[in-house]
């Protein structure tokens, strides 16, 4: 049987988290990521184990047909691959950062200095829109460190919280683009594993919108329901049930995650009672 061969990170920062999206889309996998290959037991798929900065390459040579990698590395290494589907987690920047005591505000004020950095095509990929030069400095880690160990004036580097530049007394001064884990296919994926692909993807937008959601259930008295209809947003229009308590009804809707706090206030503030509120496994649209 035809099998779709997935790219997943063997470790690191993003193998948890596709592992575990694998798994809510009802994917089991055998083995763990001792070995690096591993099939699953109720989907044509294997799961291949691989550097994140290795991927690339793995999927422009049809080695793999899709992977979940981070865009930062698929922006630097993989401009022509297709992204396929956003998958909102692994949540970072790439951005140009320099000493403290640094007089430099952007990319364009590191104009024939030094720059470090892991990712050199992005980085030339701006300075040739900025319409400048500077010297490149291709490390594969700790970069942050560059700039105290007098290697370069500035760096390009990957920034979430900021700490790793706090603690290196460095500040970011321009971010390049932001990234988030992504599915990409490859260029010579075939229409049977296209189609496979497609159950996937189609599998993973419930998952997510799943996430982005909470299923509410409360109670209110019947005439306050108009006003509590109001507040939902929700899918569609809410249903509502009558309480065994006469003059009540109970009401279930779907909130955003984004507005969840505001509208609950709202609603306590209408008369809604006995709020439970519940994550949602899928979504399905
Ligand atoms: N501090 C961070 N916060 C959030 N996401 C991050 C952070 N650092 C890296 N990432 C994202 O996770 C991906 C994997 O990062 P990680 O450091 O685990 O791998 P790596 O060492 O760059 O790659 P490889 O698997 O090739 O060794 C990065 O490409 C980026 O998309
Ligand atoms: O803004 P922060 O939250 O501090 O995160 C940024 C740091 O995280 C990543 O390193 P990682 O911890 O993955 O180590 P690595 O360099 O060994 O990959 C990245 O290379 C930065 O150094
Ligand atoms: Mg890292």
């Amino acid at each position: 049987m035809r099998k779709l061969k997935i790219a997943v990170q063997k470790s690191g920062r993003l193998h948890d988290d596709s592992m575990k999206i694998l798994k809510e889309i009802g994917i089991s996998i055998d083995n763990g990521k001792d070995q690096l290959k591993a099939s699953a037991r109720n989907f044509p798929l294997e799961v291949f184990y691989l550097r994140n900065g290795d991927i690339p390459q793995y999927l422009k040579d049809g080695v793999v047909d899709a992977a979940i990698i981070g865009e930062n590395v698929l922006i630097e290494k993989g401009n022509d691959l297709n992204i396929v589907e956003r998958l909102g987690f692994s949540k970072c920047k790439v951005s140009i950062a320099v000493p403290k005591s640094s007089k430099a505000k952007n990319l364009k004020d590191l104009a024939g200095k030094r720059i470090a950095t892991s990712y050199p095509n992005t980085v030339n990929q701006f300075l040739q829109r900025e319409g400048i030069e500077a010297n490149l400095h291709i490390i594969n880690g700790s970069v942050e460190i560059a700039p105290n160990i007098g290697l370069a004036d500035g760096i390009c580097d990957i920034v979430s919280s900021g700490s790793t530049l706090f603690k290196n007394g460095l500040k970011e001064i321009q971010v390049l683009l932001n990234s988030e884990a992504v599915l990409a296919t490859s260029p010579l994926l075939s229409s049977e594993n296209q189609e496979l692909v497609g159950k996937l993807q189609f599998r993973l937008r419930s998952v997510l919108k799943g996430r982005q959601n909470k299923y509410v259930l409360l109670n209110a008295p019947n005439d306050k329901l108009d006003a509590i209809i109001k507040i939902l947003p929700g899918m569609n229009s809410p249903t509502i049930l009558p309480l065994a308590k006469e003059g009540w009804s109970s009401l279930h809707s779907v909130i955003n995650k984004n507005d969840f706090w505001n509208v609950i206030d709202e609603l306590k503030l209408n008369g809604a009672e006995g709020i439970l509120v519940c994550p949602i496994e899928n979504m399905v649209l």
